[in-house]
Order: structure tokens, then sequence, then C-alpha cells
């Protein structure tokens, strides 16, 4: 492993990705290959370059969804703690890094059918053994500075709007305290005034020194919350159209 400074959260190390595809002869299609990257305690880093690219394949690498093809993520949840190695991380292991090291903010909301939208968001915080009624407070502090109308709180989301689906979604990620974060297009179906809000959460959670790794097509957005840009294009396995 390579020396890090006492901020680093988060090391790519080399990371690779390809698919493969069964249904199709086994078509092996590589994504992204030397992916190497770090992120600090209070820093914003957000992912760039065109679409297909491998940006969200990265993301859905470091939370776990996606095996890692090749390569080191590490992460840690403060300055003395030893480095976890996500790649070769047992399910287990991964739970428990979700649990209290990096949260994630995926793009769509999945719904749980009957699970009213106060509990989606607090659901979370009762995992971590929050007294219900204290997590449920919180969650609809959230809720409101997201401007959800206060009828919906009772109400699962699956029939809600996709700005409305999404500020659920936002509200989830936001609430624990992870020392890392992973955002996917938080802003991608919200108007202005809530645009403003999840910028305006994003520089608070900035300034508490989580480590942030995002993607966002928004250039306003992307203008007003990212302290460096990490462009994927540079790791690229594909080869380029003569
Ligand atoms: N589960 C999967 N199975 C097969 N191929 C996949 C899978 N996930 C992603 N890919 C392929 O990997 C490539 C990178 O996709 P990815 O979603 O990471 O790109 P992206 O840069 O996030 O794109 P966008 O900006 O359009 O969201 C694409 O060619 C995509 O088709």
């Amino acid at each position: 492993m390579r020396d890090h400074s006492p901020k680093t959260r988060l090391v790519l190390e080399d990371v690779a990705k390809s698919f493969t595809n069964h249904l199709r002869g086994g078509i092996h299609l590589p994504v992204v290959r030397n992916v190497s990257f770090a992120v600090d305690a209070g820093e914003v880093v957000v992912l760039g370059g065109p679409s297909g690219v491998g940006k969200s394949s990265i993301l859905r690498m470091i939370y776990g969804n996606y095996g890692v093809e090749a390569g080191h993520i590490l992460m840690r949840g403060a300055a003395g703690d030893p480095f976890a190695d996500l790649a070769t991380a047992s399910p287990r292991e991964v739970g428990a890094l979700r649990r209290t090291v990096v949260g994630y903010v995926s793009q769509f909301l999945r719904a749980i059918p009957r699970v009213s939208a106060l509990d989606v968001v607090a659901e979370p915080l009762f995992a971590r053994g929050v007294e219900p009624a204290t997590a449920r407070e919180s969650a609809a502090v959230l809720l409101e500075r997201l401007n959800l109308p206060a009828a919906l709180y009772d109400l699962p989301p699956a029939t809600f709007s996709g700005g409305e689906k999404q500020r659920v979604n936002i509200a989830r990620g936001f609430l624990t305290d992870h020392p890392i974060l992973l955002l996917d297009e938080p802003t991608a179906s919200l108007d202005n005034a809530n645009r403003d809000v999840v910028c305006e959460l994003i520089a608070e959670k900035r300034q508490r020194g989580v480590a942030i790794l995002g993607i966002f097509h928004d250039e306003e957005v992307r203008g007003r919350v990212a302290s460096r840009i990490v462009d994927v294009s540079g790791f690229s396995a594909r080869e380029k159209a003569a």
C-alpha cells in the first residue's frame, strides 16, 4: 500500500472492471483499468467524463454492489483506523462497512411496499438502535428542509413523483453520519429550489469532514460543490475510435 495522509478516507489503487455477457456468447466488455485516486476528509471529488465511461460502475464497486476485478478499494472511518479493502471483503464485512463507514445515495429509490416515506428515511437510524420516535423526528426535519409536503410523510413512496422519490432517497442517505458518502446524480430530477438545498446539505457534510465522491451531470451544481474533478476517461479500457 502507498503512503497516505491522515486525512485520506478512500483510496482506489489500480482498480479494473469489465463485464462479460454470458447471454451473448461470453462477449467481454472492458470498462475501466488502472483507476487510482484518493478522497480526503472534507473533499468533494466529482467523477467526470462522457456517458458510458464507467462513472457509476466505479461508485458501485466502492459500495460493493459490483465485484472488483483487480486492484484495491481502501476505506477507513477516521485518521487512526486501519484501512479495510473492499475488493477482498466478505459480504459480512461489506455489510459492516456500509453501516458505519460508507453511505450511498443511488439514482433511484428502491421503495419497500407499505413502508411510509418517514420510515424509509428513518430506517438507517432504526438499524443503528436509535429510538424510533427520535429517528422519525430527525427524518421529518430533513424531509421538511427538502420541501416534501408533510401530507406525504405517512404514505409509501411508490406512487410519489420522480423528484419526490429522489428527495426521500437523499434524506435517507444524508440522515446518517457516514464518514464517506457516495452520490450518484442526487440532483437529477430536482427543481432549482431543491437543488439548492442539496448543495447546502453537501456543503454541511463537507464542513463536518465527510469525504464525498459523486457524479453530477448538472454543470452548475458541479461547479458549486466540487473541490476536484477526476476525469474517468483517463482510465477508459476501451479502444479509442480512430
Ligand atoms: N451490470 C452491467 N452489465 C453489463 N454492462 C454494464 C453493467 N453496468 C454497466 N455496464 C456497462 O459499463 C459501461 C459503463 O457504464 P456506467 O453506467 O458505469 O457509465 P457512466 O459513465 O456512469 O454513464 P452515464 O454517465 O451514462 O450514467 C457501459 O458501457 C455499460 O453498458
